[in-house]
């Protein structure tokens, strides 16, 4: 390349990596994987060590001496005392190797200690006590300053608002400390909410990080609460008065456990390289069963005193490397991509892929993303691609072997017209995704049904996936009020012996009019309002009328939620729904065909009163009573049911085989009760019985 080409590939490098920063720290949407993303770094700064002048030339601002911005509207900033730093990372031992003998370089010594910690995958935090108390937390933000997120970082239940009194390796205990860590989420959380985005038909998310990111990022704190965000605390950053400083990094992470902090499950002293590298192999092997995700470790020099003498460079200390996890990638032939459509007509394409083994799992099939994706990678049918998967729990195609091509390989041409319904895809305003528009294509509408049906809906018995497949494509349901016009005479053509089976389904049919309100609303498929929304949604509006009649106020007024678990996101959603004719009319068509749902028992006063304020964790089989009416009845009795225990929970109602939570709610000192005695305080006797 000549200087000019050179110059112009850095240019080209330093934009594309700012357009991932942007989508990766702001957005918390990247369109590439990190190992994608890393690739793209080492390149530029291979290219700008080797080309200093043209470097220099090319503008000089570059994503390598800078920390990714995570800074975005709507928070208050907050200059941290200390500056909070990224991490040079690399995934060759030998690279690591280096780093240590430069370090040893350095620092003129030969012998040095180093921790050996888990790579955490979440987003990066500074939390300040001040007096043992909690007063703050901020994002890394550009390293100088972070938005402020205390608001939304106090829905973390496992993060203290004080620390724990006791052995202080301090010499002096700190009137103001901050501590460096990350906010995260478990994977089954991520898998939690994921299901319930399948539900409500909207993108999933794909990967923990990213969610958890996207999340502390809400303006509304409530919304925070309702996805279950942790945190663990790892690092150190300012610390007043400053001779107070702890010895070693391992320590400080002893003192953070003595604090009552959540903090790092494993970490390793060691003073090789060598025994880095197999403290790694070890942390490889057992990061499975950590509470978080983690994409590799991070070797640090354990001496703190030496850590301040490195010192650092512009973006990163010069104490410590992040060594990362190779994800696991195989090379396949991409078969054919097809074109799936979904419920609101969304297009996804996806890879059919000869079966290849990857991570523990056959994959045979990959998400594409979108049609932006295919063209940005030229990815062809016929190409041998490479799949990978990491942090990602979808596995994703990451790239083309070109070198194997066939010559008759051509470009992907991305359809123009519903791949169902042939009718011409658009591309609604602010959308990378195209949409089939047709209300009437029955993938939509079989899908439309199929849920409104199902038993997370109105719950119709005999009506499931392949009968609703069946009065699709026999043109007798083409919405979802056909459901209540199918015709006993043209069911019985449906098989000999179909007598008793017709009838049971219209019998169904005939009572799913009465079905629970909160099931109706649920089954109408708004976006964004999946089964809890929907609860709320009946107990507030009580008649489909009334909810098809909402305005902004009745949900926003004055910057403030009105409905509890209802944010702005839930609200425009629901009267863009609304404000649609189709929908209206579909509502009004239901409404004549006899639908009349059945709004949830009114909280008189003296039974919402019985539970107002309590908080239920249900564990084990009950003798008698499923989960769900168990559930139910809480509810109906103003109380709330929670999935973990904590101090907040005020019973705890086991059955046969309770786990962990039982053990928890007695270590905790939380009244453990069993379905005769919940019975007793559903009748109104004794509901602050302590009894076991
Ligand atoms: N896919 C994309 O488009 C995209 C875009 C930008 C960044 N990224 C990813 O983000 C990385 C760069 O992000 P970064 O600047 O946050 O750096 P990083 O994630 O590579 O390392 C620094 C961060 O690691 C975290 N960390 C976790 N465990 C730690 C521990 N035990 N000790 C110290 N720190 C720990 C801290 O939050 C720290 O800020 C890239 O390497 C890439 O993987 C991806
Ligand atoms: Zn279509």
């Amino acid at each position: 390349m000549n200087p000019d080409e050179i110059r112009a590939r850095i240019k080209k490098l330093r934009a594309d990596i700012a357009h991932h920063d942007e989508l990766y720290y702001r957005k918390a949407e990247p369109e590439i994987s990190d190992v994608e993303y890393d690739r793209l770094k080492k390149s530029l700064t291979e290219l700008e060590d080797a080309h200093p002048d043209c470097a220099q030339d090319a503008s000089a601002d570059s994503p390598t001496e800078r920390v990714g911005d995570d800074r975005t509207e709507g928070f208050a900033t907050y200059t941290h005392r200390e500056r909070m730093m990224s991490l040079d990372n690399t995934y060759s031992e030998t690279e690591l190797r280096e780093f240590c003998a430069r370090l040893e370089k350095l620092l003129g010594r030969e012998e040095l200690t180093y921790v050996v910690e888990p790579k955490i995958d979440g987003l990066a935090v500074s939390v300040t006590y001040e007096h043992g108390k909690l007063v703050r937390a901020v994002t890394r933000g550009n390293g100088v300053e972070g938005d402020d997120i205390t608001a939304n970082a106090l829905t973390i239940k496992t993060l203290p608002r004080t620390l724990k009194k006791g052995d202080d390796l301090f010499s002096q205990s700190p009137d103001l400390i901050e501590i460096r860590g990350e906010i995260f989420m478990t994977t089954a959380e991520f898998q939690r909410i994921n299901k319930l985005r399948e539900e409500a038909a909207e993108p999933l998310y794909a990967n923990p990080r990213n969610l958890a990111a996207g999340t502390i990022k809400q303006l509304d704190p409530r919304e925070v609460a309702q996805r279950k965000l942790e945190i663990v605390l790892y690092g150190l950053g300012a610390c007043e008065p400053a001779p107070a400083l702890p010895p070693t990094q391992h320590d400080w992470h002893e003192q953070v456990r003595a604090w009552g902090l959540p903090t790092l499950e494993k970490y390793w002293v060691v003073k090789s390289a060598d025994e880095i590298c197999d403290a790694i192999r070890e942390l490889d092997k057992m990061r499975e069963k950590f509470a978080y995700a983690t994409d590799g470790a991070v070797v640090k020099l354990d001496s703190i005193p030496l850590q301040r003498e490195a010192g650092a460079t512009s973006k990163a200390p010069r104490w410590a490397m992040a060594y990362k996890f190779a994800p696991e990638r195989a090379e396949t032939r991409l078969n054919a991509i097809t074109i799936q459509v979904g419920r609101t007509g969304v297009l996804t394409p996806v890879a059919e892929l000869e079966p290849v083994h990857l991570a523990g799992s056959t994959v045979q099939r990959a998400t594409l993303h979108n049609r932006d994706e295919i063209a940005r990678k030229d990815i062809r049918v016929g190409d041998f691609v490479y799949v990978e998967k990491a942090g990602e729990i979808i596995p994703a195609v990451v790239g083309v072997n070109t070198a194997k091509r066939a010559p008759e390989c051509v470009p992907f041409v991305y359809p123009e017209k519903c791949p169902v319904c042939e009718t011409p895809v658009v591309q609604l305003e602010g959308e990378v995704a195209l949409r089939c528009p047709n209300r009437e294509c029955p993938v939509q509408v079989r899908r439309r049904v199929r849920h409104f049906a199902s038993k997370a809906c109105v719950d119709i018995d005999g009506l499931g996936e392949a009968m609703v497949d069946t009065v699709v494509e026999k043109g007798w349901v083409r919405s979802v009020a056909d459901i209540y016009r199918l015709r006993r005479d043209d069911l019985m053509t449906l098989g000999k012996s179909v007598e008793k089976s017709t009838d049971n389904l219209l019998a169904a049919i005939e009572t799913s009019k009465r079905a629970d309100l909160w099931r109706f609303i649920h089954g109408l498929g708004i976006t964004h309002i999946g089964a809890s929304a929907s609860k709320d949604l009946a107990q507030n509006f009580r008649s489909i009328d009334a909810l098809a009649k909402s305005k902004y106020e009745d949900f926003i007024l004055e910057k403030k939620t009105v409905i509890e678990g209802i944010g702005e996101t839930m609200a425009l959603a629901i009267i863009e729904y609304f404000n649609e004719p189709q929908n209206r009319m579909l509502v009004g068509e239901l409404l004549a065909l006899g639908v009349n749902p059945t709004p949830p028992p009114e909280r008189s006063a003296a039974t919402s009163a019985l539970f107002a304020g309590k908080t239920f964790v249900l564990t084990g089989t009950l003798p008698t009573m499923t989960r769900e009416q168990a559930t139910e009845k809480i509810e109906a009795a103003g109380g709330k049911v929670s999935g973990s225990v904590s101090k907040k929970t005020s019973y705890v109602l086991a059955g046969a085989e309770a786990g962990s939570k039982l053990a928890k709610a007695e270590s905790l000192g939380v009244p453990v009760i069993d379905e005769a005695e919940f019975v007793r305080m559903l009748d109104g006797g004794g509901a602050d019985t302590q009894a076991v």
